[in-house]
């Protein structure tokens, strides 16, 4: 079988510049709040990735016009009606489809879709979803692998999350702009994205507050919305990832565009094991030329804390620090899955449930690994490109889901990688 992947000769410091592409996480849910009005909506800084594409043909699957416009530029215009039921393959794919359920609830107020997939990282239940649309007024039922909505009137409540679940808030903020009164929704997520969306469904006439605290508070609005124009903000999945690429390779790199206020717990962290991170006009610059670090613990928690997402980069540097390091994962229960291409490569990591102890330094070669999803194969990535020799990274549909020209960035900053596919 053809396997497509990364080779990558390791042992080369990155320097030079990487540009920071917009975020993956906003930009799937802005494209989604599109469906709460009829009129045309143009998102600039789209990242082209593979999650983007997606999302373009499964929203165009629902009667939206879909289209870039010019680089990073998307237009969207919903469709009056809109379609009842999104392509199947292609819902079951991506977890992010799940978004659909909240704008399609204050909209059209019908869907049947596929059970959303994506990436194998542990149990990712809709329960938080499903049961605030319900105290909203909608009629959710799930059933052989579909999830079927119905929803005539929305009245705004207050809902408590158990978690503050970011892709629920985000349904909920969606729903709850067009249902009648105010909704609350207490122990809401607080992570940027959250804010990126509030801000978002603003520009199109909607009120809505409080994103990045703890408690959104929705007044329902039964006048649609109105179409609206939107830059996105920067990725700072991907800006840690580079701040950890140049960590990993001792290397050194200028970030443009990275959000310092959004990376503070990776920054803070970063610093403690030794690396140079400075704040600078365009972004941020990153040091760690002729340094030995130190091994850091990190525990991922809900924004502001340590991001999940980041997780399998840090276990990757801290392979490279010197000391043990203990890495608890509390968001998802199966994301150690690429520890085990790691120790292909010479790691000393255990890993017992959710916890992994890091012993480091470890001498990296370079091995044929698999990335076992986007940010596992991330991980890879680094290590593979501070491992002495060459890697073959597999698996790197993974990784093109999540990072817009991953090779390009990575060879502007001298790495030696290339896409390749082998027999
Ligand atoms: C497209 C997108 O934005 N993805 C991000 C989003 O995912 P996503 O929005 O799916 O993440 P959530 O915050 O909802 O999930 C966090 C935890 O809550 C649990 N949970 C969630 C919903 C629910 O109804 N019931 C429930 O138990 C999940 O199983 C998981 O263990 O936030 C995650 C946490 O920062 C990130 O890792 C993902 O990259
Ligand atoms: C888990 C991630 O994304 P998603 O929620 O889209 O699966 C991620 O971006 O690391």
């Amino acid at each position: 079988m053809e396997r497509n992947g990364l080779l990558i000769r390791g042992g080369a410091p990155l320097s030079g510049e990487i540009t920071v592409s917009g975020a993956k996480n906003a930009a799937l849910k802005l494209m989604a709040a599109t469906l709460l009005t009829s009129e045309r909506c143009v998102i600039r800084d789209v990242p082209d990735i593979a999650d983007v594409r997606t999302m373009m043909r499964v929203l165009s699957g629902l009667g939206v016009k879909v289209e870039w416009t010019g680089p990073g530029t998307l237009a969207l215009q919903a469709s009056d009606p809109l379609a009842e039921q999104p392509p199947d393959e292609l819902v079951r794919t991506m977890r992010a489809s799940v978004q659909l359920l909240g704008p399609v609830a204050a909209r059209s107020g019908r869907i049947r879709m596929a059970q959303p997939g994506g990436c194998d990282i542990g149990e990712r239940p809709l329960d938080l979803h499903l049961h605030g649309l319900q105290s909203l007024g909608a009629e959710v039922r799930q059933e052989g692998g579909f999830i079927e909505l119905t929803a005539r009137h929305l009245s705004g409540t207050d809902i408590v999350l158990d978690f503050p679940s970011v892709g629920a808030t985000e349904n909920l903020m969606m729903a709850a702009v067009r249902a009648r009164g105010v909704t609350v929704i207490h122990n809401a997520a607080r992570e940027p994205e959250v804010v990126e969306l509030q801000s978002f469904l603003q520009a199109m006439g909607a009120r809505v507050q409080g994103a990045g605290s703890s408690a959104i508070r929705v007044e329902g609005t039964e006048d649609g919305l109105h179409g609206c124009e939107w830059s996105l903000m920067p990725d700072r999945i991907e800006a840690a990832t580079w701040l950890l690429a140049a960590a990993i390779t001792r290397g050194h790199l200028r970030l443009t565009g990275a959000r310092a206020d959004h990376l503070a717990a990776v920054i803070a962290r970063l610093r403690s094991a030794g690396v140079e991170v400075e704040r600078v006009e365009e972004g941020l610059e990153v040091s760690a030329q002729g340094r030995a670090l130190s091994a850091v613990s990190v525990r991922t928690q809900p924004y502001p804390g340590f991001p999940t997402d980041v997780q399998p980069q840090w276990v990757a540097l801290m392979v490279t620090a010197r000391g043990t390091s203990v890495v608890r994962e509390e968001i998802y229960s199966r994301r150690f899955r690429f520890v085990q291409e790691l120790w292909r490569m010479g790691a000393d990591i255990a890993v017992d449930g959710r916890v992994a102890v890091v012993r480091g330094p470890s001498r990296l070669s370079g091995a044929d690994v698999e990335a076992p999803d986007l940010r596992g194969g991330a991980a890879l990535v680094l290590a593979a490109l501070a491992a002495e020799g060459q890697s073959f990274v597999g698996g790197v549909h993974h990784l093109e889901r999540g990072y817009e020209r991953l090779v390009e960035k990575l060879a502007q900053a001298g790495a030696r990688v290339r896409r390749v596919s082998q027999a």
